[in-house]
């Protein structure tokens, strides 16, 4: 697959067996010369040796710094490893920094690509569902404030993403299920026949059968492939990808980085934005039955926990699409479609919060 990201196309691999050729295929793209590879220790004690024989065998200089595991660590002081990383090993601006984890590790070394010397290239190699099919592609890049989710971040483009899709065996119950959530997200955005598949085939996605998972992975990453060419920047379209995080992200934020899973917060994100669409007169109640219906199937949450809903509407004030001062929420008029209002009043974003369980 190719992802076009302005006048730049970068190619994205799906398939098995990638790891173990990272340095070919890396070769094959033409990149030459040092890789400093950045993981965690759960990623890293799984896949590290694997990648850096692959890549030192293809005559590559690499070396490896390790980030703490889990969403709270994307933040400054981490990334301050990274570039002292690069300081020792001397990293050059044609030199790459690899991000082998998932969407942590892939925003938070992305951002330090993106920085370190005004720009060194970049490779993604998601080892989470979320990541392949959503974080890894479209180079949005960053780390959290604690007052905001990625507010600290640029657009960097990777040179290639390479998706293993071996490396979903080794992922954890709660990884896999909040990586659903970003694939739901892209059936009710827009996908109608991946809407329908996850539907009618959740025993099989969730049993992890390879042929249910690479129709979905690839429906997702063609999907935001296509969002991501036509509008690289979010000036327009891009926005629908946020489906269900501006609320989401106010959880994450609001929690410390530390009860939800970006996927889980996502998920409640979404049955809140359906639930507005409802009592906006925008959708039927059809909407919010069909999206708690295939969240539920795939046991994501859609419920929010005694947060004091006020600080979470405080929160969304961070979204990085409001305009104006103005919040701009993506909701949806029924599965498959959305659209983005920029006139929702506060009072009744909090009764649905409220309704949904918030304090
Ligand atoms: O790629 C995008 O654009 C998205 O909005 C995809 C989201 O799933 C992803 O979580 C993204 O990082 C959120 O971006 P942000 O701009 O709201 O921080
Ligand atoms: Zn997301």
């Amino acid at each position: 697959m190719e992802i076009k990201a302005e006048t730049e196309t970068y190619p994205l691999y799906l398939g098995s067996g990638l790891l173990a050729r990272a340095g070919a295929i890396l070769r094959e793209e033409g990149l030459t010369g040092k890789v400093l590879v950045v993981t965690n220790p759960t990623v890293g004690a799984f896949y590290l040796a694997v990648v850096v024989k692959a890549l030192a065998e293809a005559g590559f200089d690499v070396q490896t710094v390790t980030i703490p595991d889990g969403e709270v660590y994307k933040r400054l002081d981490q990334l301050t490893k990274v570039y002292d990383a690069a300081v020792v090993g001397c990293l050059e601006r044609d030199s790459t920094i690899l991000a082998l984890g998932g969407g942590v590790i892939g925003d938070l070394a992305g951002f330090a690509a993106a920085t370190y010397l005004r720009g060194v290239r970049l490779v993604q190699v998601p080892t989470s569902l979320l990541a392949q099919v959503d974080s890894s592609i479209g180079g949005k890049v960053a780390v959290n404030h604690r007052e905001g989710k990625n507010l600290i971040g640029s657009f960097y483009q990777p040179s290639v993403v390479l998706s293993d899709l071996e490396v979903l065996t080794t992922l954890n119950e709660r990884e896999f299920k909040t990586g659903l959530a970003e694939i739901i997200k892209v059936g009710l955005i827009g996908d109608c026949t991946l809407d329908a598949f996850l539907r009618q085939h959740s025993t099989a996605v969730r049993r992890r059968e390879p042929e249910a998972l690479l129709e979905i992975i690839a429906r997702a990453c063609a999907f935001k492939a296509q969002v991501v060419t036509e509008d690289v920047r979010e000036k327009g379209r891009r926005a629908i990808l946020n489906y269900g995080h501006t609320i989401g992200h106010a959880l994450e934020a609001e929690t410390g980085y530390t009860v939800y899973r970006h996927g889980e917060a996502v998920a409640i994100g979404m049955a809140a934005a359906a639930a507005i669409s409802v009592e906006l007169g925008l959708a039927t109640p059809e909407l919010s039955r069909a999206t708690l219906e295939v969240l539920t199937l795939y046991e994501l949450p859609t419920t929010i926990a005694g947060i004091p809903a006020e600080q979470l509407l405080a929160r969304m004030a961070w979204d990085k699409k409001v305009k104006n001062g103005r919040l701009r929420l993506v909701l949806s008029p029924r599965v498959g479609d959305v659209l983005v209002k920029d006139d929702v009043p506060p009072e009744l974003i909090l009764a649905v919060l409220r309704r949904m369980g918030a304090a």
